[in-house]
């Protein structure tokens, strides 16, 4: 294939592709070298041997790593407008109906018009409307974590959930059994399956999507079509709830709701496109959105760097306290005084990032970079792990240490965000990050004012050692650990479940 793109594109022939680890069996090419365990670890070594742009093929497609935040900025930043689609996955996006994400869709009009809608209501001004209810369910979630700390992450997904579903459709989840959390999971399933590359031909061979179900060997279009069912139930409920609610007068103040409202403001568009359009961007950012996992992980994390290090929950409380005088729970207009906490937020996004790799990103002209060859149609990772970790920039990267953000009691400016790389790139960069953002901060200084987050401890009564263990995949999780959740003292147990009714 690689020959072919070179005939093609005559004015680039005779130019290089980036430097590649050797491949051993030629006809898969690399298939057998890509890592499959935290793929991002090998990469990061690879650049490190090859520079920061490198390259391999596999079943026919290329891959591009870009390992510096520079390569990453020059491609996928400043020359976004070739860089902003996404590979087609036909099991995912046509089979089993999660092509309604415009996450995945291909860079064009449709994409355009339902992430320019999203950010209507997502962007930095508008987040700050979701604060009550993000400070709502941070205190719910402290009287959970009361009753039952061993299921803390459980507790901080179903206090994820409940805000979106209340932000987003002002329906009140309040039971983990939830029917829309029980589809939404199945609908996540669905996704996680669909999604790998190699689990299904047909995500390499795209034309087997017109095979017929009846065909021998055509098990995955009943299957897809079978989670298909799932998927469009899992888009059009709650809308419906909505639309009910609306009739008969129930219902609350959502995005939904004032998205309808204002379509019925303008009778000229046409009614059908735009719900569908509404629809489609409410649900990208629920339940089983990867957004919604990535938060979770965000927050295990966090879970997991407190257990680690007692130090830190020390001197976290202090910063509480001085500000907080143990009279009442934070809030979000806490946050100037609170450096320590935010440091904590953006150590914690560098440290264990959830998108280690951020999400592929595929180009649609050829191109030249650094005297290297790109053809159309390769399959862009920028290695945000690699980033996160640069030593240079992040002096003993592998150390969770909030303090590297902060001068004289301050946040330090001059010391690089992790945001520069935990949101993915260019164009397609999270447009959910100010809202998960505010998330993160409001559940970890809620969480820390009124709990002790500490390692549990061994038959001799020493605290049992953590490590940081991460899962592979897509999102990549803290490995399931042991953490005791403990309040504070009585008068924080007070605080807690006072919390619950008062938030102002
Ligand atoms: C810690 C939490 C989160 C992390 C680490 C995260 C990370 C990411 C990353 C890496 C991407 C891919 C960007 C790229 O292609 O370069 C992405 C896309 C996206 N995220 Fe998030 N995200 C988070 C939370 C959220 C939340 C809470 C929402 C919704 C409110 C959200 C909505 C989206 C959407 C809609 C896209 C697709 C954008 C597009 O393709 O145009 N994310 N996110």
């Amino acid at each position: 294939s690689l020959l072919v793109h070179r005939r093609h594109s005559s004015k680039y022939s005779g130019l290089p592709l980036p430097p590649s680890p050797s491949a051993s069996i030629p006809w898969i090419r690399h298939a057998f070298q890509i890592p499959t365990e935290r793929p991002w670890l090998t990469y990061k070594s690879w650049s490190d041997i090859y520079g920061d742009i490198l390259s391999f093929e596999a079943f026919g497609k290329r891959y591009v790593i870009l390992g510096s935040l520079k390569a990453t900025m020059d491609l996928l930043e400043r020359r976004s407008s070739n860089y902003s689609d996404r590979p087609e996955v036909p099991m995912l996006n046509d089979l089993s109906g999660w092509d309604f994400q415009f996450g995945f869709q291909k860079y064009g009009t449709r994409w355009r018009t339902e992430r320019r809608l999203f950010h209507q209501f997502m962007n930095v001004n508008q987040v700050a409307q979701y604060r009550p209810k993000q400070l709502q369910h941070a205190r719910a979630l402290a009287n959970h974590l009361l009753e039952h700390p061993d299921q803390w992450q459980g507790h901080c997904r179903l206090m994820l959930g409940v805000t979106i579903m209340d932000a987003l459709y002002g329906i009140q989840v309040t039971e983990r059994d939830d029917k829309y959390i029980r589809k939404a999971e199945v609908a996540f399933e669905a996704f996680n399956e669909s999604a790998q590359p190699t689990a299904y031909l047909v995500n390499t061979f795209p034309w087997l999507k017109y095979v017929p179900s009846w065909f021998p060997g055509a098990h995955f279009k009943r299957q897809a079509a079978a989670w298909k069912k799932v998927v469009d139930e899992f888009v059009n409920w709650p809308f419906q709830h909505v639309k009910e609610a609306t009739r008969n007068g129930s219902s609350r103040p959502c995005v939904a709701l004032s998205l309808l409202d204002k379509v019925a403001d303008q009778p000229e568009v046409d009614i059908q496109t735009q719900e569908t359009t509404i629809k489609n961007c409410c649900m990208i950012e629920s339940q089983s959105s990867s957004c919604f996992h990535k938060t979770v992980s965000a927050l295990s994390t966090f879970f997991l760097a407190m257990a680690m290090h007692p130090e830190i929950v020390r001197i976290a409380w202090k910063e509480l306290d001085s500000v907080l005088d143990g009279q009442r729970l934070p809030a979000f207009n806490d946050q100037e005084r609170l450096p320590y906490i935010t440091a904590i937020c953006k150590e914690v996004m560098r440290w264990q990032t959830p998108s280690p790799l951020a999400a592929v990103h595929s180009s649609i002209a050829d191109d030249v970079y650094e005297g290297y060859f790109l053809p159309k149609g390769t399959m862009f990772f920028g290695n945000a792990w690699a980033i996160l970790h640069d030593p240079e920039v992040y002096p003993e990267p592998h150390e969770f240490k909030p303090e590297r953000f902060l001068k004289d009691g301050k946040l330090d400016p001059t010391i690089q965000d992790p945001n520069v790389a935990a949101f993915g790139f260019g164009r397609r960069i999270c447009p959910g990050r100010w809202f998960s953002g505010q998330a993160l901060f409001i559940t970890v200084a809620t969480v820390l004012a009124v709990f002790d987050i500490k390692a549990p401890v061994d038959e001799a009564g020493h605290p049992k050692k953590l490590k940081a263990s991460m899962t592979t995949g897509v999102i990549s999780y803290p490995e399931p650990f042991e953490c005791d959740v403990v309040p504070r003292s009585e008068s924080a147990k007070k605080l807690i479940r006072e919390g619950i009714n008062d938030t102002d």
